[in-house]
């Protein structure tokens, strides 16, 4: 890992999803920052061109939907020269399609090679996501939209807080030093993390914990009411509840409500991941659970919350397996990532974050994160 990293590095988890492995993207260009005087020559093979293409691509399809989300039902009045994702979607397709094409062809081979020894269909052994769907369905639409769907719900979710827990970390010098002792103590400097072994380390959940409370992936979500209801009034003294017709659609930010001082005391806009530990949990959270909601709750949770805390656990412990500390390389940021001036005496982490968060289905930092990583002595 150190020597991938060399000459400075752009955390990207978004770009190695191993759960999938449908791109290699690993061949992809790793990429460096504007001022880096000397970047090493980049490939530019095939592969490491369209993948870098389907990511691009993938987000501008993104941007368009998120697009199609604020202005509401009259989306397609913006859009009458033309659907604004068919270009980025033509690029997804040329790299996903032959993807699922030979995946299905090379599960037919499979399917008649187990046959011709008198094993059913379906017992082909799953080992990605591509061979499980299959399990299920040959057809490539259902195939596409279901991996897709997947890459979004689990790659820009993830790839996001394991950006915000190194910035966290650069942040925090103090923080860093403890996560890694507990690294080192429950795993030590080179060990593979197990399942069970994650279990017990709680700081690290905790520092999972308070980046996903102050930077939500999700950080804006809306429901639409199916039936027409009423909601008691939030104000204590207003008896009168809430008239919520039928088809209505109602928004609600998990980043605004994580923050508020009523729910989670005067130190809420505090990156101090103690509170998920300290007597503050029974103060706060333990009476109203409902206030921390990066994965929402209900019948729609995210289907992979815990595939996520395990994910983004073992891939952190990797990193403080070989990098003892983390500062933040404000100048390798583009101007336009940075956050602006005026910002730096606005209250709350608006006045105290150094990058410029942005937001399309999920949440992200625009030209990615740059720090500086020290390598472990031990
Ligand atoms: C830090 C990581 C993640 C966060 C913060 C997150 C957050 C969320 C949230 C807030 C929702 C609900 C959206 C809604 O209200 O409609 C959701 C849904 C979902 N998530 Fe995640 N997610 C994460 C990782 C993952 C991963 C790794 C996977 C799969 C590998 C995944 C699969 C899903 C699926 C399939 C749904 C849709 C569930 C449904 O509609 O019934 N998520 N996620």
């Amino acid at each position: 890992m150190p020597s991938r990293f060399k000459p400075g590095f752009n955390l990207d988890s978004g770009s190695q999803i191993p759960h999938l492995r449908i791109c290699p993207s690993l061949k992809a260009n790793i990429p460096y920052a504007h001022n880096v005087p000397f970047p090493p020559p980049q490939s530019s093979s095939a592969h490491a061109e369209s993948a870098n293409h389907f990511v691009k691509a993938f987000n501008d399809a993104m941007q368009v939907i998120a697009e199609r989300e604020y202005v509401g039902v009259i989306w397609p009045l913006w859009e009458m020269w033309g659907d604004k994702s068919r270009k980025p979607m033509e690029v997804v397709s040329r790299f996903l399609d032959p993807i699922i094409r030979a995946a299905i062809e090379k599960r037919r081979v499979a399917e008649r090679l187990v046959g011709e020894k008198g094993v059913g269909k379906g017992e082909v052994e799953a080992e990605t996501l591509l061979d499980e769907l299959l399990n299920s369905t040959s057809d490539p639409k259902i195939l596409k939209d279901e991996t897709l769907n997947i890459l979004l719900a689990g790659r820009d979710t993830t790839m996001h807080i394991l950006t915000m827990v190194v910035y966290f970390l650069s942040m925090y010098p103090d923080v860093c030093a403890r996560l890694r002792e507990e690294v080192l103590t429950h795993v030590g400097p080179t060990a593979r993390p197990t399942y069970e072994g994650i279990k017990d380390m709680k700081y690290l959940r905790a520092v999972i914990n308070e980046t996903l409370r102050l930077y939500p992936s999700v950080p804006f979500n809306v429901k639409e009411c199916i039936n027409t209801t009423t909601w008691p009034s939030p104000d204590p003294n207003d008896e009168r509840p809430i008239y919520i017709p039928g088809g209505a659609k109602v928004p609600w930010a998990s980043i605004l409500m994580h923050r508020r001082k009523d729910l989670w005391g005067p130190d809420a806009e505090e990156f101090s991941p103690d509170r998920f530990l300290d007597e503050r949990v029974k103060k706060y959270l333990l009476p109203n659970p409902f206030q921390f909601l990066p994965f929402n709750a209900g019948p729609r949770i995210c289907l992979g919350q815990q595939f996520a805390y395990n994910e983004m656990s073992f891939m952190l412990i990797r990193l403080l397996q070989s990098f003892e500390s983390f500062s933040i390389d404000e100048d390798a940021f583009m101007p336009d990532a940075r956050p602006p001036k005026e910002w730096a005496s606005a209250p709350g982490r608006k006045g105290i974050d150094k990058f410029r968060p942005r937001f399309h289905l999920t949440m992200y930092t625009s030209d990615g994160m740059w720090i500086k990583a020290k390598e472990a002595t031990y």
